[in-house]
């Protein structure tokens, strides 16, 4: 529905100042494979980008061309407003001022960590680079661990020296490729933040790959999805929830129930009934004819239930927001710590759905329920 968002905000900020990475218009194929299709896109400094996609999309070809170690088909790469890969030249990769923190990038294992951490810094006499490498330890905490080998560390630590050595040289520009891949989720959280706000006081550009949209949401100032090559939508985190740019965006970032709906005058049909066009679409609707097919998605963390007694808080809560909307069983419920998670076999729609719901409210399974959908959780989409 929404029109495909260009990278505006960060160009524009580069336009000022001249500073940051940005990537115009860049092609790339290897042999007959097409891996990047017109992608433009720049980050300003002390900004993270988050480049989200499903594999094979074209995440670390975008990062290599960056880099410096792959070279585009077409288009420009630009560092500080300087061509560093297109017609104008092309920079090396060591030249460029780019910090590389990859997913292989491993550590060299007989070598101390400190030696790790120096071997980016050969180009500085030896006291300046013992001087920068034990800053850097000492900004991710492990500078008591400069003569320890890599084997003596944690995942997480090990990681934390991937960053000081990506860090060290102080690279303005910063690319890392799932950095986080290899931690468990606990440590994983804990590794990201704390590098996060590593990365903000460096006040690099920063582009971080990965293919998860939570971290994405959890760590970018803006996030760049791709699909097959191409940019599918740049903005905040904001603008993904709120408006993605399509079905698959918006499927990407959350699981959905979906249904599908025919356009009529007051509304969205749908097999659970009429969702009115005023409570629920607004404009969105502008712009497809009476009778186009289209999707109605709904978030199951949007998804509402009511008893049929009026007497419980639930139905309070939501009695003014949405509309009731057919009616369902539920299946099974799930407990999963901070919600419960329902199924829900619907009436007159033989797909299932799915509620995510605060805990002890107390659904019972066999339990009829009517179905209350949350505007700002229900989106609709042309049907493709
Ligand atoms: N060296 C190569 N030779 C030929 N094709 C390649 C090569 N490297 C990548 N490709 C292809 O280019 C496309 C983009 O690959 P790329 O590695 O950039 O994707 P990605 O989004 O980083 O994937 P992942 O998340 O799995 O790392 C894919 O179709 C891939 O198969």
């Amino acid at each position: 529905m929404k029109a495909l968002t260009p990278d505006t905000t960060a160009s524009a900020a580069l336009q000022e100042t001249g500073t940051g990475l940005e990537l115009r218009n860049i092609t790339h194929a290897y042999g007959p494979v097409t891996s990047l299709d017109d992608v433009s896109l720049s980050v300003a400094p002390g900004e993270v980008l988050c480049l989200l996609g499903h594999s094979g999309c074209g995440k670390t070809t975008l990062m290599r061309v960056a880099a410096g170690v792959e070279c585009q088909t077409s288009g420009e790469v630009r560092i500080n407003g300087r061509i560093v890969a297109g017609e104008g030249g092309f920079v090396p990769p060591e030249k460029r001022g780019v910090g590389l923190m990859f997913q292989d990038y491993a550590l060299f294992p007989h070598m101390t960590i400190l030696k790790n951490v120096l071997f980016g810094l050969k180009h500085l006499g030896r006291a300046e680079a013992r001087e920068q490498a034990c800053a850097a330890l000492a900004r991710v905490g492990l500078l008591d661990h400069a003569e320890d080998y890599p084997h003596a560390l944690s995942g997480g630590e090990q990681q934390r020296v991937a960053l000081a050595r990506a860090l060290a040289p102080r690279p303005g520009i910063l690319l890392m490729d799932e950095p986080f891949s290899g931690l468990d989720k606990r440590l994983r959280d804990k590794v990201r933040e704390e590098t996060l706000a590593i990365l903000r006081e460096s006040r690099a550009s920063c582009i971080v790959v990965t293919h998860d949209p939570e971290e994405a949401m959890r760590m970018g100032d803006r996030i760049a999805l791709m699909r097959k090559g191409r940019l599918v939508q740049v903005g905040a985190p904001r603008d993904f929830f709120e408006n993605p740019a399509d079905l698959a965006a918006a499927r990407f970032f959350s699981e959905l129930n979906e249904l599908p709906g025919t356009v009529v005058e007051g509304g969205v049909d749908t097999p659970i009934g009429l969702f009115r066009r005023d409570i629920y679409f607004g404009s969105t609707l502008e712009g497809l004819g009476l009778g186009a097919p289209v999707r109605v998605v709904i978030r199951p963390s949007g998804l509402m239930l009511g008893r049929k007694s009026g007497q419980d808080r639930f139905m309070e809560i939501t009695r003014e927001i949405g509309q009731n909307l057919g009616q369902a069983t539920v299946m099974a419920t799930r407990f999963v710590g901070e919600m419960d998670i329902l199924t829900l076999a619907v009436e007159g729609y033989d797909h299932p759905f799915h509620a995510r719901l605060a805990p002890g409210l107390g659904f019972r399974s066999t339990e009829t329920v009517s179905l209350r959908p949350l505007p700002r959780e229900t989106l609709v989409f042309p049907e493709v």
